[in-house]
């Protein structure tokens, strides 16, 4: 079978070809599919708490934010070298480029692996390896982004920033996650400030459980160029005000908000409403091992939840091309795609 096929039964219908898609919000290690796991347990000799996959499996119904990340966090402990941090990363480029994703920027969470022992030089290369060769791998182009942890004090995200910078990685930018309740965005401001002088892009989680408000100070005082989620923007139509006339790129993730519990249903979900009121939003998967699904199932089910139309999946796919951190020639090829589909897809478009 042609990997570029469409893998599930919407993405075929509104296709001569498969949607091209950019990929913006993916943490790797919730790429982890329960297989993977068991097999890195096993190479590394460490004891897991489940019985088997499916024990692990069954364990992903989550009653929020926090309930997922203490078994994410959990799970990292299989990663113990390079070459694991390396078949991780290739496991999810290949699963992506299935998906019909043409572009990546992954979130790595580089402080939970130091915070475990492992060296910074050597997680930071296994994943850089793998990234390195998408291209002719997988065909699809991708780049790191290193993401801060909220949980932990800001001055150990300034070191982390710093280390990336001493060691050269290549790394695109940096972004922050985690529980969005307890630190407030200004103790992490000397670590973005720093980012901000060497170059690198920022990003950063804020409006996924938090408040609106939290959305506005990762813009004000980390000075990020997208919000991750940013879903509880809505809550606020002056910030949506300005997210819409500073064109901010949303990098919105709909099955991982139910999956997470910050909204009923998809069916409930606002990417509509976020579009129809001319947020830049871009849709995209998050932690797919856990969530059950990658970015071509994320759009499948979300279009159908949301009956979006032609035009919708238009904007999404232009606008994640269009807040990608590309150089300009990328760019191009990446719109050119677009518009491919577009017209492959007839009157759809
Ligand atoms: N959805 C999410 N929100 C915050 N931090 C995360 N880390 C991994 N997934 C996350
Ligand atoms: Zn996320």
């Amino acid at each position: 079978m042609d990997a570029r096929r469409p893998v599930s039964p919407r993405a075929a219908i509104l296709d001569g070809m498969q949607m091209p898609v950019v990929e913006l919000h993916l943490h790797l290690e919730g790429t982890l599919e329960p297989e993977l796991v068991f097999s890195l347990a096993e190479r590394n000799g460490v004891d897991l708490p489940y019985a088997d996959v499916d024990d692990l499996r069954s364990r992903f119904a989550f009653a929020d934010l926090q309930s997922f990340l203490e078994l994410y966090n959990a799970n990292m402990a299989v990663l113990r070298t390079g070459a694991d941090f390396h078949e991780m990363t290739d496991a999810y480029l290949s699963r992506a480029a299935a998906a019909g994703v043409r572009h990546a920027e992954v979130f790595l969470d580089l402080q939970a692996h130091t915070g475990r022992g492992l060296r910074a030089a050597e997680v930071l290369d296994g994943v850089t390896s793998a990234l390195a060769a998408s291209r002719e791998k997988h065909d699809l182009t991708s780049g790191l982004i290193v993401t801060v942890l909220r949980h932990l004090p800001g001055r150990e995200a300034l070191e982390t920033v710093r280390e990336v910078i001493d060691l050269g990685a290549p790394v695109l930018g940096i972004g922050m996650c985690s529980t969005e309740l307890t630190a407030h965005a200004a103790d992490f401001a000397p670590a973005f400030q720093l980012a901000r002088a060497h170059g690198l892009r920022r990003t950063a989680h804020a409006g996924e459980e938090g408040p609106a408000q939290n959305v506005a100070d990762v813009l004000d005082i980390l000075r990020v160029e997208r919000v991750d989620h940013g879903v509880r923007a809505m809550e606020d139509p002056d910030l949506v005000r300005r997210l819409v006339d500073e064109r901010v790129p949303l990098t919105v993730c709909p099955v991982s908000n139910v999956r997470l519990k910050g909204v009923e249903t998809l069916a409930d979900h606002p990417l509509r409403r976020m579009l129809d009121a001319g947020l830049v939003v871009t849709i995209n998967s998050d932690d797919p091992a856990y969530f059950g699904a990658y970015l071509d199932e994320v759009v499948d089910r979300t279009t159908e939840a949301l009956d979006l139309g032609p035009h919708h999946l238009r904007a999404l796919a232009r606008n994640a091309v269009e807040s990608a951190w590309v150089d300009d020639a990328r760019r191009n090829e990446l719109r050119a795609e677009v518009d491919a589909w577009r017209s492959s897809s007839g009157s759809l478009m």
